[in-house]
């Protein structure tokens, strides 16, 4: 253990080995916040004696779960002991709680309940929105509306807690849900508390809930303070959770009420890179753990700060920090690099055009591969025309790339778990890899994902269930090959590193997203964005027409501001007299000027609904 203390910084090293019952580590991005949890999981083993079975790690997502377990990897290889413990998502955790509530008949659910996501609700029951919001013709968007205010009241983004049951909704409020499709979408407090009393008794009948109902039971089984409680609180004396600024209100709830007087917590997080708030993440959680936890151990409360980034080079750092308007970040040594560049153009194609050439240049320095790259892109979604353009270019350039796989393979992989657990029911996962590898079929994903789940602690096809959960919560998977450039959206590279980073495209709706974005939000993810880079960073777009004009906000003193608007030079306003080139720029403004006009109409417009 003494040559991975060795190689933390002192800061790092404190948040280690601080004996308070209660740490908060703030760390900004590329400080080391998952070297700094794994060693500190790997301290508590071979320092104070404790073992895996009694360590408890929460992460975001299973991505973020398989950084944290590398890390561990890397350090048990260096120190040659010390063990993988378990690490789960909230979703998968609450699973588990609510396992042992239904053991102990605690729960009002039962044995082999499922969940379906909360818009599904209406396949289980088609009348379940009927009479609902009535003035909006379109249903669909009505059972995506009540659904989406369903969940932001359970996870207290609507009020200033969750609320736990239909009977605590004021009678008298009234909601306004964004929808992508339709704007706002107005919802009274009658027909949401009719919806909900309608899931109730879907959920009753069908033993199924959805995944803020298996956070919401979790909770309440553990405020019960029985038998369900006794036995989880017990096992885990040594709670860490990852990205802390990303829990809801509801998780924050269900992270307290798993805590006893004896359990020792620590958690990482940076307000800075909050960039799930559409999914109810509240970075007001990291202002309150420190005083929560001042009121249960005031002597034993600790909270450090990292500043010292290892990932970048000191221009990067600067881009990052005066996007944000805040120092978060310094070079943790003198390390000067390339000079990130902010290219102006006029179209998502010629943005994706630039970079593929760029890329085709900069992989003839041997210095680089494919894998060394990653092109980022703001909209979260698996078909993004933004996407599409740059697979277009890269694709004429013959340059490799990783795809994320869709939906229906992850969801075929769902399928083949949950048959392999009703076929081989309780049968040790060994045996069932074992079983599996003699069929004459292709499962060397199933077998993958089994083996993963062992590594965790899994041992029999029930302990599947849990891991499920964590493969529902997944929106796609990315297929990883060797020498491939990646492509993914902010949201899917956080906590990543590259050496050479690409983000496209700042500028109206794009990035910042929609007509009327959350710019507090869109900030946080571009600046997400800009901490990928290690070496090399180019941030595409054009200048802000509306809201904010990131690409601007971008340019330092130390970029280069480079303007491309063709590839080629015939294009570039080559055969125009001078009078027509007047024209055609007087044209062009008044098209635009038009274009902007056009926009504050439909918003204004919008705003009405
Ligand atoms: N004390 C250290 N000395 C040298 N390198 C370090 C140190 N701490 C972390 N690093 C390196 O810095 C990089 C970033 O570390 P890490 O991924 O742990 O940061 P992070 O804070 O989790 O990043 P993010 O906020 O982006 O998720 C990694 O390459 C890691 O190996």
């Amino acid at each position: 253990m003494f040559r991975i203390l060795e190689s933390l910084n002192p800061k790092q090293r404190d948040a280690v080995t601080t004996p308070a019952q209660y740490t908060q580590i703030v760390a900004g991005p590329g400080t080391g916040k998952t070297t700094t949890l794994a060693a500190k999981i790997l301290y508590v083993q071979t320092e104070l004696g404790v073992g895996t079975d009694n360590i408890l790690g929460i992460s975001f997502s299973r991505s973020a779960k398989s950084q944290l377990l590398k890390k561990l990897e890397e350090f048990t290889g260096i120190i040659g002991y010390g063990g993988k413990p378990t690490i789960l998502t909230f979703h998968s955790l609450a699973y588990r709680i609510i396992k042992f509530g239904i053991r102990y008949n605690e729960s009002r659910f039962r044995n082999g309940f499922e969940r379906v996501a909360t818009e599904q609700f209406i396949e289980l029951d088609p009348a379940l929105i009927k009479g609902l919001c009535n003035e909006y013709a379109d249903r669909d968007i009505v059972n995506i509306a009540l659904a989406k205010a369903y969940n932001l009241i359970r996870q207290g983004n609507l009020t200033n807690s969750p609320i736990k049951d239909w009977h605590s909704i004021p009678e008298d409020e009234v909601y306004h849900i964004k929808t992508y499709e339709q704007g706002r979408i107005r919802i009274e407090a009658r027909d949401l508390i009719t919806y909900w009393k309608r899931i109730n008794k879907i959920e009753k009948i069908k033993n199924v809930t959805d995944f803020q109902g298996l956070i919401s039971e979790a909770s309440h089984l553990l405020t019960l303070k029985q038998q369900t409680y006794e036995t989880i609180s017990k096992s885990y004396s040594y709670i860490f959770v990852d990205e802390y600024q990303d829990t809801s209100l509801a998780q924050e709830e269900l992270l307290f009420s798993l805590i006893s007087s004896t359990n020792s917590v620590t958690v990482v997080g940076d307000k800075n890179q909050t960039i799930y708030t559409f999914n109810g993440s509240n970075h007001k959680n990291m202002d309150r753990f420190v005083s929560k936890c001042k009121e249960i151990a005031p002597l034993s409360t600790h909270e450090i700060r990292l500043t010292r980034n290892y990932r970048s080079t000191e221009e990067i750092i600067k881009v990052a920090n005066e996007f944000i308007g805040e120092k978060t970040i310094e070079p943790a040594e003198e390390c000067s690099g390339i000079t990130p560049e902010v290219v102006e153009t006029h179209s998502m194609t010629l943005a994706a055009e630039y970079v593929a050439t760029k890329i085709k240049e900069l992989v003839k320095d041997p210095a680089f591969t494919l894998s060394d790259i990653c092109i980022l892109y703001r909209k979260n979604s698996e078909f993004s025309p933004q996407a599409d353009e740059v697979y277009k270019q890269l694709d004429k350039l013959s340059l490799r790339y990783n795809v994320f796989q869709n939906q229906d393979k992850t969801e075929s992989l769902i399928d083949q778990v949950l048959k392999i657990r009703m076929e081989y029911e309780d049968e040790p996962l060994n045996e069932v890899i074992e079983k599996l590898q003699v069929i004459d079929e292709d499962f060397a994903e199933l077998i993958n994902f089994i083996k993963e789940c062992m590594n965790q602690g899994a041992y029999d096809t029930d302990d599947l269930s849990e891991y499920i959960v964590e493969l529902e919560e997944e929106d796609a998977d990315l297929i990883t090959e060797t020498d491939s450039l990646s492509v993914k959206t902010v949201h899917d590279a956080k906590g990543l590193e590259y050496p050479i980073v690409f983000i496209l495209y700042l500028g109206d709706r794009e990035f910042p997203h929609s007509s009327r974005p959350n710019i507090d939000e869109e900030k946080r993810l571009l600046y997400v964005g800009l901490t990928r880079a290690q070496k090399q960073l180019y941030v595409l777009g054009q200048k802000g027409i509306e809201f904010e004009g990131f690409l601007d906000n971008c340019i330092t003193s130390t970029t280069k501001h480079v303007l491309y608007h063709s590839s080629k030079d015939e294009e570039k306003n080559k055969g125009f007299s001078v009078e027509d080139k007047a024209i055609i720029d007087e044209t062009t403004k008044q098209l635009e000027e038009d274009e902007k006009k056009r926009k504050e109409e439909l918003r204004k417009l919008m705003d009405l609904f």
